[in-house]
């Protein structure tokens, strides 16, 4: 059989999903590629301008003493709230609601007390069905907090032929929660996820549920809590508590409100500081190829580090992130190999000289990734002392754009690799540990040698986070670049490898994504506390690529479910 220059990935995984023949592997080999691909982007949807004249209210003083006040009302709930149950739900409404990081101590000091009064009483060995929502809800919190929890504290609900004595939607959702912070080998875990999704997918399909609350099972079951951004839950959940007759006491619902809009006038004060940046510099216009996306990468920083403090970070962030997507368009859309070769050579030595000869477009690329990270380096500097970051950023960038330069050579050569040799190049190209370098200068308050030893301590989570962004990202974008023929995705390299359908493949990548979490837990727990507080934001580059990529091809895309979250979480506030 013979296939014609111009036939796309997309022809090729129809034969594969019909035919499943391996035969076809060497016909793909021999093809050779167009060496311009069109690009199937859209132009950007956002009024800079308009966005430019967002002012919140909230950054007024006023509120901030408001909430002052609030927090030291809600501090008192903690005691005088005795009974466990009580307490937990106390502490879980505060996560959810945003504002953990205001009762810090309280919230420890309480699960200390819980602890103590759960071992005493023998609850954790409670295997009465009643006691299971409190036993389950306690298990991730203290998992969540950082406490032991032993996988054990659940064991006793199995009935022994691996089902659970369980039937309440709340249970079971809160038992599949739990059992997402697991880590490898913990199998009641393992069980524990397998039957409450199992149930409550059952559940979802019988059942006469509002449409709301199927949705809002969908959601959870697709993408569990621990996967998720928690500043981006939030809003979500104050309007569910707000729907609720006895929901959140009143006074914390109050603080919450309040909490999130003063948060987001800080993020709109951000936005509005990278957008001028953003106008200034002004490189799309003369990119065609490429995504004009800075609203939705500021969207991105976001959720890695929300808290207002980080500010800077978020700037720098949003600035890296667009520079991501146009430089992964130059590779895999823009260039043919002979002109991503030479941008390699440009990266490598940093050197603007290298880029002459190359288009234009090239060229403007180049200088704003170079001048861009200088600027980056030199306000770290500034702003935190310590270590030069610039060597450090550089050397991330080449490794970014090594892993961009084989993917391309992929391409051309019409070489589709195995899923392993894939991936070994794949975490990389995901650009999460270049993302996860910048977060961590990012946060950190001095660039020390500690800094350097903190990124070496967190390798295996950076790898892990990284499999993850690259995995979410293949699919949710793999239909598109089927069909602007882009290079082979994770879900076309196990179809090839193992000659099995798109359905089966997306399955097994699934599985990866559980098991990169699994470590990521593990990895987690192996911290100090002080580490985890800078680590927390490199983990949420995998939660927040989760975000990007449940519906589709969320930075490509921005009409769809990404704008609906922009304006809920970052445009417009509670009224
Ligand atoms: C900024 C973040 C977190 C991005 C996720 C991964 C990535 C490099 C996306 C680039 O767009 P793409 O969808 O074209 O990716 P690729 O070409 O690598 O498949
Ligand atoms: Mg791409």
């Amino acid at each position: 059989m013979m296939l014609s220059q111009t036939t796309s990935y997309r022809n090729i995984v129809s034969l594969f999903s019909t035919m499943q023949t391996k035969k076809l592997h060497s016909t793909i080999k021999k093809q050779s590629h167009p060496e311009r691909k069109i690009s199937t982007y859209k132009p950007n949807i956002w009024k800079y301008d308009h966005l430019l004249t967002l002012t919140s209210e909230y950054s007024d003083e006023k509120y901030k003493a408001q909430a002052e006040k609030l927090k030291e009302k809600v501090s008192c709930t903690f005691s005088n709230t005795i009974c466990p149950l009580d307490l937990l739900e106390l502490i879980d409404s505060i996560d959810k609601l945003g504002l953990s990081c205001y009762f810090e101590v309280e919230t420890k000091e309480a699960l200390e007390k819980i602890i103590m009064s759960v071992k005493s009483s023998g609850y954790y060995s409670s295997s009465k069905e009643e006691d299971l929502y409190a036993i389950a809800l306690c298990f991730r919190l203290l998992r969540e907090h950082g406490h032991h929890a032993s996988q054990d504290m659940l064991k006793d609900f199995f009935d022994g032929k691996g089902k659970l004595k369980v039937s309440d939607v709340k249970t079971l959702l809160e038992l599949l929660e739990g059992s997402c912070l697991s880590v490898e080998g913990e199998n009641v875990l393992d069980d524990t996820r397998l039957f409450t999704t199992k149930n409550l997918k059952s559940l979802l399909s019988k059942s006469d549920y509002t449409f709301t609350t199927k949705e809002y099972l969908r959601n959870r079951l697709s993408c569990p809590l621990a996967w998720r951004v928690k500043w981006y839950a939030v809003r979500t959940h104050i309007s569910a508590q707000e729907l609720e007759c006895n929901g959140t006491n009143p006074m914390l619902l109050k603080l919450a409100k309040l909490n999130f809009n003063i948060i987001q006038a800080t993020h709109q004060k951000d936005l509005k500081h990278v957008l001028r940046w953003w106008m200034n510099v002004s490189i799309v216009e003369d990119l065609s190829f490429t995504r004009d996306r800075i609203v939705e990468s500021f969207f991105y920083a976001v959720g890695v580090a929300s808290e207002p403090q980080h500010g800077s970070m978020r700037i720098w962030l949003t600035k890296v992130i667009e520079l991501v997507l146009i430089i992964d368009d130059v590779y895999d859309i823009y260039g043919s190999l002979a002109q991503v070769q030479q941008f390699t050579r440009a990266i490598e030595t940093w050197d603007p000289n290298e880029v002459e000869g190359l288009p234009e477009c090239m060229q403007i690329c180049f200088r704003s990734l170079h001048d861009t990270i200088e600027e980056i380096s030199v306000e770290i500097q500034q702003q935190k002392g310590g270590l030069s970051a610039l060597p450090y950023l550089k050397q991330v960038w080449v490794n970014f754009c090594k892993a961009l330069l084989l993917e391309a050579t992929w391409y051309h050569k019409g070489h589709i690799p195995t899923l392993e040799e894939y991936l070994n190049n794949g975490w990389i190209s995901s650009s999460g540990p270049l993302l996860s370098f910048h977060v961590i200068f990012g946060v950190t308050n001095k660039i020390t040698k500690e800094t350097l030893h903190l990124y070496e301590d967190c390798r295996e989570i950076i790898y892990h986070t990284s499999v993850v962004i690259r995995l979410c990202n293949d699919q949710g974008t793999s239909a598109s670049e089927l069909e602007r023929g882009d290079v082979a995705s994770s879900i076309l390299c196990y179809m090839q490898q193992e000659n099995v359908s798109e359905d089966v493949a997306r399955e097994h990548i699934e599985s990866i994504i559980l098991d990169s979490w699994k470590k990521i837990n593990y990895h987690f727990n192996t911290l100090s506390t002080s580490q985890q507080k800078l680590v927390k934001h490199v983990v949420n580059e995998a939660r927040m690529t989760h975000v990007m990529y449940q519906f589709g091809d969320g930075f490509g895309v921005q009409d769809g479910e990404t704008r609906d979250q922009v304006l809920f979480n970052l445009v417009n506030p509670i009224t």
